[in-house]
C-alpha cells in the first residue's frame, strides 16, 4: 500500500492523543511545550467553530473564488500552491451541501473538476471532525479503475498536503500483505471495488465502523451490474449514519440505485439544468429534490469538443488508422478499442510498421506496475499514440489530448460521452472521432442526437489519402508467427465483444464480412469461431425443433435461408485452431473485466435479430440455453491433481503373470525419492515446482540414463558379434562339405577304400578357424564385455569422452570379424580353384 504522509512542519498535530497526560521519554525532547500546544488546539476549535457557522452562509451565486469559501486554512493553502483559484461550476455547487454534511448526486460534464468537488469536503470533514491517526478510517472513496484512483490519490495529495491525515491507495496489483497491516492506520483511502471488498473479507485489522463519508466517483459505474454484487457486499459493511457523495458524468438516479446507497434526502447536481453540463460558470442553484420527483441528470460533452464520425466497413479500420496516425504524427492521440487483445495487437503491428511517432497500449490485462508506466508516459508525452480499452475511458485527466479516435463502437451513449472527453478537458480545446460500420451507423448516430442534442457531422474519407499497410501486415505475420498468433485473438475477441453487446440492434456480429476483417489484420486463413458455430448449431436445434412442432407447413423453410452468413473458412476450420479454447477463456476473462458480473455467461442472454424477424408476426427473442461449462484441459488436469491420482503408470508382467517394474518409468535418483517422500507428507502442499530441487533431481536422472543407454549398447554390439561368428562358422561349415562332395565325385574308388584320409588336398595353408574364433571369442568374457583391447587412436570428431570408450570396446571386434569373412570366401575360392585344376 502506498501511503500518504503529509509532510510535519515540527509543529506539534492539532490532536494528539494523551499518553495519559504524560509524555512518553522517547520523544520528550521533541515535544512541544504544553502551553504552546494549548493555544495552538484553542486556535484550531476557534477556526472550526468559525468555519462552521460560515457554512449555512454558503451562496454559490455570490462565490467567484475558492477563496470565498469557508474552508480550513490548510486547504486553502493547498489549493492556492495547486493554483486552484476559481471553482468550476460542479463545485460552486457541490461545495456547499457537502460541507454542510449533506448527501449529493453531482452530475457534470467530464473534466469540469468532480474530484475537487468530493476532495475538498472529505478533508474538511474529517478536520471539523478533529480526525487523527488513531482515529482510523475516517473516508472511503471508491473507484472503478485502479488509474482513476490512483489518479485520485495524487490529487488528494496535492491539495491535502498541509493536513496531517494518512491516505492509502488500495488497488488490485498491489502487495495485500503490506496493505494489511498499514490499512488500519489510513485516515483516508481510495480503493478499487474488488480490492476494498477482499481485505473487508480477509483483514482482521481492517475497520469500518469509524467511517464518516463515502464517496463514489464515476458513480453510475460503480452502481452498474459489472460491479452490482461486490458493491453491495461492500455497502453492507459500512455504517448507515455517513455522508455520501456520488459524482459522474453520466449520473445514475434510478430509485433502485439510491435505495442501495441509503441516501438521506440528496442534494442533485448538475440535474435538470442545462446550465450544470456545460463548463462556463453561469448560476445554478443546486436542487434538493424530494422522493418521488422525477430527475434527469443532464447528458453533455465539453463545448470545445469537437466531434465528427466516419462510416467504414470492418476491414477498412486498420487502414484508415494508419493513414489517420500518419497525417497526425504531431498529436498526442487516444485509440479506443473493445477488448485487450485488439489493443494489444494494434499496439505490436504497429511498433512493427513504424509509422513515426510513439506508440502506447492500456489495458487492463497487463501488469499493474506497467499500467502505471505507462499511465504516467501518455501523461507527460506531447506526441503520442495510445491504443486503449475502456480501462481509461473513464475519468483519467491526461492534459491536452488532441483526438480521440472511437475506432470500435461505444457501446451505449454513456460510454461515448466518458471516451470523448478523455479530450477537451477543463476548457481545452479536442476532437473526438467516431468510426461506425454501416450497420451501426443509424442506431448510434439517432442515439447521440436525441440523447446528446448532438450535432455530429459525417466526415468523408479521402480515399487518395488512405495509404494501406496491408501487405506489410501480412509480411510481419508470416515473419512472426507469434503476432499471427495475437492476430488471430484479436479477431476472436472483437468478434465475441460484438456477439455478447446487450443491444442486439446495435451490433450485429452476422452482418459483419469475417473474411474480409481476418485479411485486414493480415490473417491468411479466417481463423474459426467457435462461439458462432455452436450459436448457430443451437439456433438450428431450435429452428428443427420448432418446425416439427408446426408440422410439414413449417417445415418447408430451409434452415439456410433463416442463418445468418457464415463463410465457408469458419465452417472448415482455419488457421491455428490449437489454441482456440485458451483464447475463449481469455476472452472470456476480457469481457469480464468490463462487465464482470454479467449474466451473458451463464443466464439466458435475449438475442433479437434482424433476421429472426418474421414479417407479421411480434418479434420472438431467441433464448439461447444455459451454456454448459468449458471442459478444458487445464481444469482436468487441476481436478485431477486435486483428487491425487496416480496418472500414467504403467505396468509390465512377465510370462507368470507377476508385474515387473519397468526400468524407463521408474526415477532411481535419490533426491526424487526423497522428493516423492517429503510430497507424501506434506499432503497440502499447495502446488508449484521447485527449480532447485528439481534441477539436481534432472541432472542425477540424467546420470542413469546415460548408464542405461551404455549398457544397451554394449548388448546390442554383443548380440551383433553373435550373429557374425554364428554367420562365419556356418560358411565354414559349407566350404567344409563342398571340399567334400568335390572329392567324392573325382575318386569315388578312391574316396571309399581310404574314407578315413584327408590328405588328397593339402589345407594346411589355411588359417585355424579354430584359433581364429578362440582368440576373438576369448577377447569377451561371459557378458559379452571386451576384457584388456589396446586401445585405437582416438577419434578427432568424437567430443564425448564416454562414447569413445563405446567404440574403441567396439572396434576391433568389428574388424576381425569382417577380417574372417574375407578369409571364409577366399578360401572357398582357392579350394574349388585347386579342385577344379586338379
Ligand atoms: N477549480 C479549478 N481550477 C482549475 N483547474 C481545475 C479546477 N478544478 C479542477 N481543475 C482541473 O481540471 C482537470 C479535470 O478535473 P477532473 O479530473 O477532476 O475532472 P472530472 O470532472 O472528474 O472529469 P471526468 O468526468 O473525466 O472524471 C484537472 O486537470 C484538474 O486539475
Amino acid at each position: 500500500m502506498q501511503r500518504h504522509k503529509p509532510k510535519r512542519s515540527g509543529k506539534p498535530r492539532p490532536h494528539p492523543k494523551p499518553n495519559n497526560g504524560q509524555p512518553s521519554p522517547s520523544n520528550k525532547q521533541k515535544r512541544p511545550r504544553p502551553e504552546y500546544n494549548k493555544s495552538k488546539l484553542a486556535a484550531n476549535d476557534l477556526e472550526i467553530r468559525e468555519l462552521q457557522e460560515r457554512y449555512k452562509e454558503i451562496d454559490a451565486q455570490a462565490i467567484k473564488k475558492f477563496a470565498q469559501f469557508p474552508l480550513s486554512k490548510k486547504t486553502q493553502k493547498a489549493l492556492a500552491e495547486a493554483k486552484f483559484v476559481n471553482p468550476t461550476q460542479v463545485q460552486l455547487e457541490s461545495l456547499g451541501p457537502a460541507l454542510l454534511g449533506k448527501d449529493v448526486l453531482g452530475a457534470a460534464v467530464t473534466g469540469s473538476g468532480k474530484t475537487l468537488a468530493f476532495l475538498i469536503p472529505v478533508l474538511e470533514h474529517l478536520f471539523i471532525h478533529k480526525w487523527s491517526r488513531t482515529d482510523g478510517v475516517g473516508a472511503i472513496i471508491i473507484s472503478p479503475t485502479r488509474e482513476l484512483a490512483y489518479q485520485i490519490f495524487e490529487t488528494l495529495k496535492k491539495v491535502g498536503k498541509h493536513h496531517d491525515f494518512s491516505a492509502g491507495l488500495i488497488i488490485g496489483g498491489k502487495n495485500l500483505k503490506f496493505e494489511r497491516t498499514r490499512m488500519d492506520q489510513c485516515n483516508i483511502l481510495i480503493c478499487t471495488p474488488g480490492r476494498l471488498l477482499q481485505h473487508m473479507d480477509e483483514n482482521p485489522l481492517f475497520n469500518t465502523s469509524s467511517m464518516e463519508v463515502l464517496v463514489l466517483d464515476e458513480a453510475d459505474r460503480c452502481l452498474d451490474m459489472g460491479f452490482q454484487k461486490t458493491l453491495n457486499s461492500i455497502i453492507e459493511n459500512f455504517p448507515p449514519e455517513r455522508q455520501t457523495l456520488l459524482f459522474s458524468a453520466t449520473q445514475t438516479n434510478t430509485v433502485q440505485d439510491l435505495a442501495r446507497l441509503n441516501l438521506k434526502d440528496p442534494v442533485y447536481v448538475g440535474y435538470g439544468s442545462q446550465s450544470a453540463a456545460s463548463t462556463s460558470l453561469s448560476a445554478s442553484a443546486s436542487t434538493s429534490i424530494k422522493e418521488g420527483i422525477q430527475t434527469t441528470a443532464v447528458l453533455a460533452v465539453p463545448e470545445l469538443l469537437q466531434q465528427s464520425y466516419v462510416v467504414l466497413n470492418l476491414e477498412d479500420k486498420i487502414t484508415m488508422l494508419w493513414s489517420f496516425i500518419k497525417n497526425h504524427l504531431k498529436q498526442k492521440i487516444i485509440v479506443f478499442v473493445s477488448s485487450c487483445k485488439q489493443a494489444k495487437y494494434l499496439y505490436e503491428i504497429f511498433c512493427k510498421l513504424r509509422p513515426g511517432c510513439p506508440l502506447l497500449a492500456l489495458y487492463g490485462t497487463l501488469h499493474q506496475d506497467r499500467r502505471i508506466a505507462i499511465y504516467e508516459d501518455f501523461l507527460r508525452k506531447s506526441h503520442v499514440v495510445m491504443f486503449s480499452t475502456d480501462v481509461a475511458s473513464r475519468g483519467l485527466d491526461f492534459p491536452a489530448v488532441n483526438w480521440v479516435v472511437q475506432l470500435d463502437c461505444p457501446e451505449d451513449v454513456s460510454q461515448y460521452i466518458h471516451r470523448a472527453g478523455r479530450s477537451a478537458r477543463n476548457k481545452t480545446r479536442g476532437e473526438c472521432l467516431l468510426v461506425l460500420t454501416p450497420s451501426e451507423e443509424d442506431y448510434m448516430i439517432r442515439a447521440l442526437k436525441e440523447q446528446l442534442n448532438l450535432n455530429i457531422h459525417c466526415v468523408q474519407i479521402d480515399p487518395k489519402k488512405l495509404f494501406s499497410p496491408r501487405v506489410k501486415i501480412e509480411a510481419f505475420l508470416a515473419q512472426f508467427p507469434e503476432l499471427r498468433a495475437t492476430a488471430q485473438r484479436a479477431f476472436l475477441s472483437y468478434l465475441k465483444s460484438v456477439f455478447l453487446m446487450r443491444n442486439k440492434r446495435l451490433f450485429n456480429v452476422f452482418s459483419l464480412d469475417l473474411d474480409a476483417y481476418a485479411q485486414s489484420l493480415g490473417l491468411a486463413v479466417t481463423p474459426r469461431v467457435p462461439f458462432l458455430e455452436k450459436f448457430l448449431w443451437r439456433q438450428k436445434q431450435l429452428q428443427q425443433q420448432q418446425s416439427s412442432a408446426e408440422g410439414p407447413a413449417g417445415a418447408s423453410q430451409s434452415p439456410s435461408t433463416a442463418l445468418p452468413k457464415i463463410t465457408r473458412q469458419q465452417t472448415f476450420g482455419g488457421e491455428d485452431s490449437s489454441n482456440e479454447d485458451d483464447d475463449d477463456t481469455d476472452d472470456d476473462d476480457l469481457i469480464k473485466v468490463k462487465r464482470r458480473d454479467h449474466d451473458v455467461e451463464g443466464g439466458p442472454l435475449e438475442l433479437q435479430l434482424d433476421h429472426t424477424k418474421d414479417e407479421g408476426k411480434p418479434e420472438e427473442p431467441l433464448v439461447v440455453p444455459k451454456r454448459e461449462k468449458l471442459v478444458t484441459k487445464a481444469s482436468l488436469a487441476k481436478k485431477a491433481l486435486k483428487k491425487n491420482l496416480q496418472v500414467n503408470s504403467k505396468l509390465k508382467f512377465d510370462e507368470e503373470g507377476e508385474t515387473v517394474a519397468d526400468d524407463r518409468s521408474q526415477m532411481k535418483a535419490l533426491s526424487s525419492r526423497q522428493q516423492r517422500q517429503q510430497k507424501d507428507k506434506n499432503k497440502d502442499d499447495d502446488g508449484g515446482i521447485n527449480l532447485v530441487l528439481s534441477k539436481t533431481l534432472l541432472s542425477e536422472e540424467d546420470q542413469y540414463d546415460k548408464l542405461r543407454f551404455r549398457e544397451l549398447v554394449k548388448k546390442r554390439h554383443k548380440l551383433q558379434r553373435e550373429k557374425l561368428r554364428k554367420k562365419a562358422e556356418a560358411a565354414q561349415e559349407t566350404s567344409e562339405d563342398e571340399a567334400e562332395d568335390e572329392e567324392g565325385v573325382n575318386d569315388q574308388e578312391d574316396a571309399d577304400a581310404n574314407s578315413d584320409s584327408d590328405n588328397s588336398v593339402d589345407l594346411s595353408w589355411l588359417p585355424d578357424p579354430d584359433k581364429v574364433y578362440k582368440k576373438e571369442s576369448n577377447q569377451y568374457n561371459q557378458n559379452g564385455d571386451p576384457q584388456s583391447q589396446p586401445k585405437p587412436e582416438p577419434s578427432s570428431s568424437c567430443d564425448d569422452n564416454e562414447d569413445d570408450g563405446e567404440d574403441s570396446d567396439d572396434e576391433p571386434a568389428f574388424k576381425k570379424s569382417k577380417l574372417t569373412n574375407k578369409m571364409t570366401l577366399m578360401d572357398t575360392e582357392a579350394i574349388v580353384a585347386n579342385l577344379l585344376g586338379s
